[in-house]
């Protein structure tokens, strides 16, 4: 059944035919617990980045970089050592944070650009009177 607000199909599948009925009664079981935990993920990074766009404010509020590789480091290790413990593959761990570490300098140098007075010809707004704006949070 589709969901009247999402509109998702938990049962789309392109192997539908293709399956013998228990054997698809079975996958869909799976992936119900699949479409949850896709769910707790999207919840968990969502968290995650109001966290780091704290981050990112503080650290363009007081002129820091967006990145710590020292942090990075020790997070990484970390993370290796879980993924072992949970049978997950720590190269796969690493190259995860690596990603998601990426978009939030990403987000840590938009904030911080957006902070900053314009330059150039195009900021020069003393023909117009208008104030120079400082302080654009994103
Ligand atoms: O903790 C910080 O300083 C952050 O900016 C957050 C974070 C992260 O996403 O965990 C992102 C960039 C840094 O290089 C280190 C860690």
């Amino acid at each position: 059944m589709t969901h009247p607000r999402s509109g998702f199909d938990p049962a789309a599948s392109s192997l539908a035919g293709d399956v013998a009925p228990e054997v698809m009664a079975e996958l869909l079981s799976v992936r119900s617990s699949i479409d949850n935990i896709d769910a707790t993920l999207v919840y968990l990074l969502a968290e995650r980045f109001k966290a780091t766009q704290r981050v990112g404010h503080l650290k363009a509020e007081h002129d820091l970089p967006a990145g710590d590789p020292q942090r990075e480091a020790a997070q990484i290790a970390r993370l290796r050592m879980l993924a072992e413990e949970a049978q997950l593959d720590p190269a796969f761990a690493e190259k995860f944070l690596n990603f998601i570490i990426s978009e939030v300098i990403r987000h840590h140098q938009a904030i911080s650009e957006n902070r900053k007075p314009p330059t150039g010809p195009a900021a020069d707004t003393s023909s117009t009177g208008a104030a120079g704006e400082h302080g654009v949070h994103d």
